[in-house]
């Protein structure tokens, strides 16, 4: 309340004039702060705020707007004015202006925030030069390379004309073992685009492939397969290779029955040969390279269900597999097929020189990321150790322009085989996006993200069996967090990233690519529901058929990473769901794109 004799304060904010003549001089703002004191009543209001050390995501420097005090608009000006880029001149300014209302423990305080945030600007510097977040964004966004309109007319046309496995002419042990036991549980059983254009190419069946004029100034026939995800690629390139094998064992064995003919006529004459010493142990005639010990597991699980009926040996080699077995499986007997991720077989190669020497097959399947700058140098280490290489191919659902250029210097005379679809999602996969910073969620993604997995648990599909979902994050970090926070909401998650503990076994995996599981109506809390948290670990090559949902937590940064993320459900022919999470981070526009895309059909590019 005013009260006359007694100054206005407001008005002495206002005017800052000095109030009552006294010794000392007093000003209108020291007079605010020593009776309004707000500053010791309410210290929160000047606590720095906690996260003034949390390095934030950088934000693009925009333009800014100069304040002009002459009238020549800075075109008189010699030297550019541009401030060094230097820790404290984001906001030292704001620390200088504030700091005289300070009390002593907040400038520690103060201080020691400065102090983090340098050295968290200094760990930052050191690990590389800092990038504007929308050139990251668009690096990162490789364009994929997708196959032109005569290709995919071409491709269509040679479609029409395979219908089922019996045309291939494969050996009937080979032809047996698909479709007995790895394709027995279906009831029409014929081959998906890829294996009607694959099959016939690699076993040099294709009338319209002159494989002679191709690769003539080439030492082995090169191929790369490109076909969507879940499109039965492991097959189009494992079957030829038994093929091969298996015609190979029929020559060597009439061979050596003929040799053994001749040792016996030798043998009369008293002119006995030494025995051969067996060298096929450890030397596999051909190799998968696929680069994580899921794929291992997932492609030799297919080799072992071929194996019973072909009669063929094959080794699973990853870093899950104990020293003294990968010793056992690879040097105790003679080897037909190896499947196995690259950091290992390089280790192979190097010991041994003539590792790879019987060696005439190398598949390698999610090539995109075995030909990337970190894998490439090992992966054709490999290709380069084996001498006696017949065939080489690259398998995979995405081809990057960086790839296909690579490819065209390292291998110019490679034969492409690719599907009409290739680079497009299935369109039966429906991608729905949830905006998290919308009502109700208010920017609480976990919270969105645990509100869609209950809406899925109740709505009624998939009827008796326990329905699974795959959740995927960007950072490894997010997985344990995510899990944690879902866990807490009732919901049955698991996580699963490159450091797991159990990783190892697989478990976790296992469920997810396993065959449907019915809903266990003894149990006393039944389970409706189970999720996988995971990173990109779980989205390349992994068959979880029986997935019909996905859920985009972070959205991917690039094109690549949605298509193998969204592969994960709607896998051969079967439908799906997909949810994409957007914030104020994202970049909605692309994502737009992306479902546009999606819906027509048409390839991610
Ligand atoms: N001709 C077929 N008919 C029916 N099912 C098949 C056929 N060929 C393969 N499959 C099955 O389809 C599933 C997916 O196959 P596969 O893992 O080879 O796909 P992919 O193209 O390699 O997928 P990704 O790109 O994700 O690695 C497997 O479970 C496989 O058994």
């Amino acid at each position: 309340m005013f009260r006359p004799g007694l100054p206005c304060w407001r008005c002495l904010r206002q005017l800052a004039l000095p109030t009552t003549p006294s010794s000392t001089t007093y000003t209108a703002s020291s007079a605010v702060r020593s009776i309004t004191s707000s500053s010791r009543r309410k210290p929160s209001r000047l606590v720095l705020s906690p996260k003034v050390a949390t390095p934030s995501t950088p934000v693009a420097p925009g333009p800014t707007k100069k304040k002009t005090t002459n009238h020549d608009y800075g075109l008189n000006k010699t030297v550019a004015n541009i401030k060094p880029r230097n820790v404290n001149s984001r906001f030292a300014p704001k620390v200088k202006a504030i700091a005289p209302t300070r009390n002593k423990n907040l400038k520690a305080k103060e201080g020691e925030e400065v102090e983090d945030f340098k050295k968290e600007k200094k760990r930052k510097d050191d690990d590389g030069p800092r990038e504007r977040p929308m050139f990251k964004m668009l690096k990162m966004r490789r364009a994929l390379e997708g196959p032109s309109m005569t290709t995919r007319q071409m491709m269509r046309a040679k479609l029409e004309d395979v219908h089922s496995f019996q045309q291939f002419g494969l050996e009937p042990v080979v032809e047996e073992a698909l479709l007995k036991d790895v394709l027995g549980d279906l009831t029409t059983i014929e081959p998906t685009p890829v294996q009607r254009l694959a099959i016939p190419a690699l076993l040099g069946k294709d009338p319209a492939l002159n494989k002679k004029k191709l690769f003539q100034n080439s030492k082995y026939e090169s191929y790369l397969l490109a076909a969507e995800t879940g499109s039965g690629k492991t097959l189009a390139y494992l079957l030829p290779i038994l093929d091969y094998i298996k015609k190979q064992e029929a020559i060597t064995k009439a061979e050596e029955e003929k040799k053994k003919a001749e040792q016996q006529n030798n043998r009369l004459f008293g002119d006995i040969e030494a025995p051969e010493v067996d060298d096929k142990n450890g030397k596999p005639k051909a190799v998968v390279i696929v680069p994580t010990s899921e794929l291992v597991n997932q492609v030799g699980a297919v080799a072992k269900k071929l194996a019973y009926i072909a009669k063929f040996r094959s080794a699973l080699v990853s870093r899950d597999v104990p020293g003294h077995l990968i010793r056992k499986r690879l040097f105790s007997q003679p080897l037909e097929l190896l499947v196995c991720t690259p950091a290992l077989l390089e280790i192979f190669c190097k010991e041994d020189k003539g590792f790879l020497q019987n060696c005439t097959h190398i598949a390698v399947d999610e090539a995109d990321s075995l030909f990337d700058r970190s894998f490439a140098p090992i992966t054709n280490a490999i290709i380069d150790a084996a001498p006696n290489l017949k065939q080489l191919v690259l398998c995979s659902a995405t081809i990057p322009k960086s790839l296909d250029s690579r490819l065209r210097t390292t291998f110019p005379e490679i034969h492409r085989i690719v599907t009409p679809n290739v680079h497009a999602v299935p369109r039966r996969v429906q991608l729905s996006v949830v905006d998290s910073d919308a009502e109700p969620y208010r920017g609480n993604k976990p919270l969105a993200c645990a509100d869609v997995l209950h809406n899925i648990s109740k709505d009624g599909t998939e009827a008796g069996f326990v329905k699974k979902a795959i959740v995927f994050v960007n950072e490894r970090e997010t997985t344990k967090l995510l899990c944690d926070y879902l866990r807490s909401k009732g919901i049955d998650a698991v996580e699963l990233e490159r450091d797991s503990p159990d990783r190892a076994s697989s478990k976790v995996l296992e469920f997810f690519t396993g065959p449907k599981t019915p809903i266990d109506e003894t149990a006393e809390k039944k389970n409706q529901m189970k999720v996988l948290v995971t990173t990109d670990i779980a989205s390349r090559g992994i068959d979880t058929k029986h997935v019909k949902n996905v859920l985009l937590f972070d959205v991917p940064h690039t094109t690549i990473d949605f298509i193998h993320r969204l592969g994960r459900a709607g896998r051969m022919g079967r439908r799906g769901r997909a949810i994409v999470f957007t914030d104020k981070k994202t970049d909605k526009a692309w994502v737009k794109e992306i479902k546009t895309s999606m819906h027509m059909g048409s390839s991610l590019c």
